[in-house]
């Protein structure tokens, strides 16, 4: 069966939508702070890219070359207090804004999919350490997404 990965057109258009994003939180007050930390990761983007890719069917990329894991992911997200509550949602609406001009096709059952995984992971997993990044196990599995849900 065609995974979410290749129904939204592989990874260049994942890159697209992340770029599409990141443009969208620098431009919403609430969001632009995180993303304006110096040390942020010069490829923060392409990663963004290849971790959602990877969840959603396409290469192991993100936790293969690209040396990423799960656990980091929580640990950059981790120790926000209730910073995250507030920006999730917003998150998700910068990803959503950002289907058309990213080339997502317009594939009702596609967005949907993609909608539902953006807003599960956000208001979830993204929010699960608002403590420490001590808090975060190591050796955390990447949560994966299939039509159906959680894989
Ligand atoms: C309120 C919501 C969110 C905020 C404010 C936020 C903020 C950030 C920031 C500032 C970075 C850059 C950290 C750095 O380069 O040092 C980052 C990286 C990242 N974020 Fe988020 N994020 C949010 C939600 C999400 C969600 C929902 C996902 C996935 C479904 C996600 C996946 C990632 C990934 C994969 C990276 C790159 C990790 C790496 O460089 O290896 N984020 N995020």
């Amino acid at each position: 069966m065609t995974t979410i990965y290749e129904a939204t057109g592989g990874m260049e258009v994942f890159v697209r939508l992340a770029e599409a994003t990141h443009e969208r939180c620098l431009a919403d007050e609430l969001l632009n702070h995180p993303f304006s930390h110096d040390d942020n990761h010069p490829e923060h983007t392409t990663r963004l890219a290849a971790y959602w890719a990877e969840a959603l069917g396409g290469p192991a990329t993100y936790t293969g070359a690209m040396d990423g894991s799960e656990s980091h992911v929580q640990r950059l997200h981790a120790a926000e207090g209730d910073y995250m509550k507030e920006a999730s949602p917003r998150f998700v609406r910068c990803v959503v804004d950002s289907f058309d001009e990213a080339g997502v096709p317009d594939d009702p059952r596609l967005r949907t999919a993609l909608t539902d995984y953006v807003t599960w992971a956000a208001l979830g997993p993204f929010q699960a350490w608002p403590g420490s990044a001590d808090d975060v196990p190591a050796d955390l599995p990447m949560p994966r997404w299939d039509w159906d849900g959680p894989a």
